[in-house]
C-alpha cells in the first residue's frame, strides 16, 4: 500500500530552510513511529509531501494509517494507487476501472492537481476524465459545487496517483521540531488536554504528577501518560517524574491559613516542578488552569502563583471553557481515564482567597518548612513513559501468566479498533471484550467469585489496571501476557 502525507499547512508557509527542518523531522519521526509496527514500511520524499509505502498485511496497514492521523505535523493523507504517466486515454482507461462503480447513479468531480511539466493543464485532465466517466460510468451527472463523489487524480512528473481513501491527520508541528515542556499532569481533563495541546504543536511534553497521598491516584495518571505516549509520540521518550507530596500536603494542612492554602499548594508545586525542569534541562512550565473554572483560577491568584517560577509557565487552555475542554477529552480518547480519576487533593480551602496578593500569601509561607519540600524533589522517582507499567512499590504484585485455563474469563481490554484488527481467540477459554477505559467503572459488575486475566498488546495497560483493581481489593486479577510470565 502507498499514502502520500500532506503536511500542516503552517509547515508549508515556512521559510525554506525551517520547512525542510520540520519535514525532515516528520520523516525521520515516521520512520520511527511505522517500523515499529511494520518492518516493511519505509518513508521517502521530501518538499512536497512524503509517500509511504507498506508491506502487503492489512492488519499491519491499519495500524500504521492509525499511526499517521495521531502523529504530530499531518494535515491529512491519501492512500493511492501509482502508475506511469501515459496519454489522457490511458489516465482514463485507469480512472474508469479505479473508480467507475463507484459513480453509478452518483454527482461527481474530477479534481485534478498537477506538479511538473505537461503539454496540458489539470483543468484539461479534470474535463476530459470528467466527461469520459459521466458517459461511461452511468454516473447521475457531474456537480462541481456538491457532488456526492470526488475523483481525485495527481499527476506528479512521470507519474498519476489515483487517491482511494483520505484519512484526515491531527494537523500540528512535528515533535521535536520545539523545545520540549514540563506537563503538571493530574490526570484530570485539563491537564491531559493541556499536554496532549503541546504533542499537537510539536513541544515534547515530560509529565510531572505530584503524588497527594494515593496510590490510585498515581496509578490512574500513570495510565493517561503511557496513553498518551503510545497514542501520541512513539518517535520519542517522554520521561514520568512521581513526586511525593503527601509531606507537603501536611505541612500545608498543619501550618498554612486555610484561605491561602490552595494558592500556597500550586506555588510549591510550581517551585517543585522548576527544579525538575532545571534537572531535565526544560525552559518551560505547563498547566491545565483555566480562568475562573474554578473560584480561586483568577487573575491575582494566579501571577502570585507564578511569581515562584523562575521558569515560563504557559496554560494554552486559559480561555477554553469546560464543555469544549471535555469535547477535546472525547476527541483524543483521555475522557474515561480523566472522569474515573480518583480525587486526591485534601487541601480544599473552605472559603479560598479569591484575589490575594503576594504579602498575604508570603506570611501564610511563613511557618512552612521548606526542607520538606526540598526532600519531595530530591526523592522524585523519574521514569520513561515507555516502562510505567512497571511495578510500583508498594501494594500487592501483580501476578502474570502466560496461559488462560479453562475456567477463567479472559478480558480483552485493548481500544475496539484494535480488537476488530486482530481479534483475539483462545481455545476452550471465555473472552470478554471491556476496553481499558470503561474497565474500572465495568468490573465492578462481574461475577466476583470468577477469576479474570487481563489482555492487551504490550502488556502495559493490563498491567497498570490489574494493580489499580488489586489495589481497589479485587483479588481475582492477573495479567495474561502470552510468552512471558513472571511476579512483579
Ligand atoms: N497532583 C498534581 N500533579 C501534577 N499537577 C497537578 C496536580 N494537581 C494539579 N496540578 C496542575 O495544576 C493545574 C490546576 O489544578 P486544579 O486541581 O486546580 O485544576 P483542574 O482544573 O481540576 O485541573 P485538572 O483537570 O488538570 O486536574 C492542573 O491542570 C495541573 O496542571
Amino acid at each position: 500500500m502507498k499514502l502520500i502525507i500532506k503536511f500542516f499547512p503552517e509547515i508549508t508557509i515556512k521559510s525554506r530552510q525551517v520547512r525542510k527542518r520540520f519535514i525532515a523531522q516528520l520523516k525521520g519521526n515516521l520512520k520511527k513511529v511505522l517500523s515499529a509496527v511494520d518492518p516493511q514500511a519505509r518513508v521517502n520524499g521530501n518538499w512536497d509531501s512524503l509517500e509511504v509505502n507498506l508491506g502487503p498485511d492489512p492488519a499491519l496497514q491499519q495500524r500504521c494509517i492509525e499511526r499517521l492521523r495521531n502523529t504530530p505535523g499531518i494535515s491529512h493523507c491519501f492512500e493511492v494507487h501509482e502508475y506511469p504517466l501515459g496519454t489522457i486515454d490511458e489516465l482514463i482507461e485507469l480512472c474508469v476501472a479505479n473508480v467507475g462503480d463507484q459513480l453509478r447513479g452518483k454527482t461527481f468531480a474530477v479534481r485534478c492537481k498537477r506538479v511538473g511539466t505537461h503539454p496540458f493543464s489539470s483543468q484539461d485532465v479534470a474535463i476530459k476524465v470528467g466527461s469520459a466517466l459521466n458517459t461511461r460510468c452511468g454516473a447521475a451527472g457531474v456537480s462541481l459545487k456538491d457532488p456526492e463523489v470526488e475523483v481525485h487524480v495527481e499527476i506528479r512528473d512521470q507519474k498519476i496517483y489515483l487517491i482511494q481513501a483520505r484519512h484526515e491527520g491531527m494537523g500540528g508541528f512535528p515533535l521535536g521540531t520545539m523545545e520540549p515542556v514540563l506537563s503538571l499532569l493530574s490526570g484530570g481533563f485539563d491537564s491531559t488536554v493541556a499536554s496532549y495541546q503541546m504533542l499537537q504543536r510539536g513541544l515534547l511534553p515530560h509529565f510531572v504528577f505530584f503524588n497527594l497521598g494515593g496510590r490510585a491516584h498515581e496509578l490512574g495518571v500513570r495510565q493517561v501518560a503511557h496513553y498518551l505516549w503510545e497514542r501520541y509520540a512513539t518517535s520519542h521518550r517522554l520521561r514520568f517524574v512521581s513526586v511525593p507530596f503527601e509531606g507537603v500536603v501536611a505541612e500545608i494542612l498543619q501550618n498554612v491559613e486555610n484561605s491561602q492554602m490552595g494558592v500556597v499548594l500550586k506555588r510549591m508545586m510550581l517551585r517543585a516542578a522548576d527544579r525538575v525542569a532545571y534537572r531535565l534541562g526544560i525552559d518551560a512550565l505547563v498547566t491545565g488552569e483555566a480562568i475562573a473554572q474554578v473560584a480561586s483560577q483568577t487573575l491575582p491568584n494566579l501571577s502570585v502563583i507564578d511569581k515562584v517560577a523562575e521558569r515560563l509557565v504557559i496554560r494554552p487552555l486559559i480561555t477554553t471553557s469546560k464543555l469544549d475542554i471535555i469535547d477535546v477529552a472525547r476527541r483524543i480518547g483521555t475522557l474515561e481515564f480523566s472522569s474515573s480519576m480518583p480525587e486526591y487533593c485534601g487541601v480544599i480551602s473552605v472559603s479560598p482567597a479569591i484575589r490575594t496578593t503576594v504579602a498575604r500569601v508570603e506570611a501564610a509561607e511563613a511557618g512552612f518548612n521548606f526542607e520538606l519540600l526540598s526532600q519531595a524533589v530530591e526523592n522524585a522517582a523519574y521514569s520513561e513513559c515507555s516502562e510505567l507499567g512497571e511495578m510500583m512499590e508498594g501494594g500487592s504484585p501483580v501476578e502474570i501468566v502466560e496461559q488462560a485455563l479453562t475456567g477463567q474469563i479472559v478480558i480483552d481490554i485493548r481500544h475496539p479498533d484494535e480488537q476488530e484488527l486482530r481479534p483475539l481467540q483462545l481455545d476452550g477459554v471465555e473472552v470478554q471484550s471491556i476496553p481499558f477505559y470503561t474497565l474500572n467503572s465495568r468490573f465492578a459488575e462481574l461475577d466476583p467469585s470468577r477469576a479474570y486475566l487481563l489482555y492487551c498488546e504490550k502488556g502495559v495497560m493490563s498491567q497498570l489496571h490489574a494493580q489499580y483493581l488489586l489495589d481497589e481489593g479485587h483479588g481475582n486479577v492477573r495479567v495474561l501476557r502470552p510468552g512471558g510470565s513472571s511476579k512483579r
